[in-house]
């Protein structure tokens, strides 16, 4: 198959990746600064695996700089800001975001392998929205004034109570690589809402945005050593990170084996930890779905992003009466989706974001293939570096297979046949996961009784992937807890204290 070529960046930011690959340092209290360790991560475009730059790779000497240097900041003017000024610097980050775009989404886009407009379009402009809405929400922290109803005060006097909420301290925020700024965003504006210090560690595949966002976070405002960026490996920098004693709260997103790892890292602190993991989400499509609407809706959900993405419907349970044209429909999709370079306008279907990532997308599916499954269509490698993957759909497989199971992330889409709703809900809710689901229908009122029997942090109707800075998102089961995005986020980054006075 003929992969649609590499076009040149059009911003210098991107010009410069692609040109004179580059030494990105560590942000540490306001500076740039080397790695202790003297140590360098190659980082490259997934597609044709040329360097764009190297990345520090942190160690654990320089997570202790990093979480000294926020928790000096804590006592800072940060903490002190009043919420109006506080709620300007994090507008200003998202007007920073805006100006700068362009630029934001040639790095993204190289560095992640993300198609482009995906970046331009989508994801960056929710990176700015996220920060926008915390800003918004800086004015609504505030506690409550309580009427105890304790009678041992002395005679004559009162007893008056009031609750006020506090930053949680020093944040350790560990985040992945498949939607690196956007998720980035999800924990540091809420964080930064709330009054807190970061310490940032991105993946090791995909950390240039976040070296961007650092400069930006310094321009609009945010006073050194409030925001850190560590860079380097999950085992080292991430792993100093769960386990630093000096850090209050843990906010993590990636795979349920790695949340488990911070849990057991930082039990020992015993820091707060909120987790947004893996998923296996499904969709139920009944007998009288819009099939113009699921078909579109879910080859997106799963193909979009080449489905690297928590939420991904990787799973479809597909009435009987509509299983072929639903079918069908959805090969259909997949045939039409243009492979190639990311910064090629064309693209539909990006590389993953690795060769690495496309080996693991493709064990899943050869041993699929050797259990009897049918490929519908897909199921291969393709390119120079091995890092695309075809869009993929699997059949005849059972629902208890690895394959129905567990988070392949990547463009493979498991379909399964049903008769009987009350029996598809059980076999939608088998899995250790429970992240999101989505329900296709005509009926409201089956949409609406289904989505209250499903285990699932959020179920979406008539549409997958539906992300807003307002909605809460998370999971049930072993998809984590804590949430992102909505009120619900910014509690994660706040203590309770309780104020009570006889007067
Ligand atoms: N649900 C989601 O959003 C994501 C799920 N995954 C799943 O995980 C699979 C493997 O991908 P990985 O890159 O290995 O995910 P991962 O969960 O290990 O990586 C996510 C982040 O955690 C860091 N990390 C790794 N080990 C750590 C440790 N011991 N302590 C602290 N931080 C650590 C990494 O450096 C990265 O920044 C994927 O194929 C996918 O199934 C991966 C990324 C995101
Ligand atoms: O595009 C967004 O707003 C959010 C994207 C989030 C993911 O890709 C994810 O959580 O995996």
């Amino acid at each position: 198959m003929q992969l649609l070529p590499f076009v040149a960046p059009r911003t210098d930011a991107g010009r410069a990746l692609v040109e004179r690959p580059g030494d990105c340092r560590l942000f540490i209290d306001g500076e740039w600064r080397s790695p202790l360790g003297g140590e360098w991560i190659e980082t490259l475009d997934p597609a044709t695996g040329r360097p764009l730059a190297r990345i520090a790779s942190g160690s654990a000497a320089d997570v202790d700089t990093a979480v000294a240097a926020a928790r000096r900041a804590l006592s800072g003017p940060w903490a002190r800001m009043v919420p109006a000024e506080r709620s300007a610097v994090l507008a200003r980050i998202a007007d920073l975001i805006e100006a700068e775009i362009d630029a934001l989404a040639e790095i993204e886009s190289l560095d992640q392998g993300k198609p482009l407009g995906l970046a331009r379009w989508a994801e960056l402009p929710g990176a700015a929205a996220q920060f926008r809405y915390f800003a918004g929400l800086v004015h609504g922290i505030e506690g409550a004034v309580v009427a105890p109803s304790v009678t041992y005060q002395p005679e004559g006097r009162e007893v008056h109570a009031w609750t006020l909420r506090e930053p949680v301290g020093v944040v350790g925020a560990i985040v992945p690589w498949n939607s690196p700024l956007i998720l980035t965003a999800m924990k540091v504006a809420p964080a930064l809402a709330a009054g807190c210090s970061i310490v940032l560690k991105p993946a090791e595949l995909t950390s240039l945005s976040a070296l961007r966002l650092a400069d930006i976070v310094a321009r609009a405002g945010v006073p050194k050593g409030v925001f850190n960026v560590v860079t380097g490996y999950g085992a080292t920098a991430g792993a100093a990170l769960a386990s630093h004693p000096g850090v209050d709260k843990i906010a993590f997103t990636g795979s349920t084996a790695t949340g488990r790892a911070i849990v057991r890292a930082s039990a020992d602190n015993l820091a707060r930890v909120t987790l947004e993991l893996g998923g296996k989400s499904p969709a139920i499509v009944l007998p009288d779905a819009e099939l113009d609407l699921a078909i579109p809706g879910i080859a997106n959900g799963i193909f979009g992003n080449g489905g690297q993405v928590c939420v991904a419907n990787s799973r479809v349970y597909a009435h009987e009466d509509i299983f072929d044209a639903l079918v069908d429909g959805l090969a259909a999709q997949a045939a039409g989706l243009a492979l190639g370079h990311q910064l090629n306008p064309d693209t539909a279907m990006r590389p993953l974001v690795s060769a690495a990532q496309a080996e693991r997308v493709a064990g899943f599916v050869d041993e699929a293939r050797r259990d009897g499954a049918s490929i519908v269509c897909g199921g291969d490698r393709l390119g120079e570096t091995g890092a695309f993957f075809a869009p993929t759909i699997v059949a005849d497989i059972g629902g208890s297979h690895r394959i129905s199971q567990e988070e392949v992330f990547g463009p493979v889409l498991v379909v399964h046949r049903y008769r009987d709703l009350d029996a598809v809900v059980g076999q939608a809710n088998d899995s250790p996961y429970g992240l999101a689901a989505s329900v296709w229908t005509r009926s409201f009122s089956d949409a609406h009784r289904l989505s209250r029997r499903i285990e699932a942090g959020t179920v979406w109707i008539n549409t997958h992937s539906m992300f807003d800075p307002a909605l809460t998102i998370g999971g049930f089961k072993q998809s984590g807890y804590g949430r992102d995005s909505g009120r619900q986020a910014l509690d994660n980054y706040l203590e309770w204290k309780t104020i009570c006075a006889v007067v």
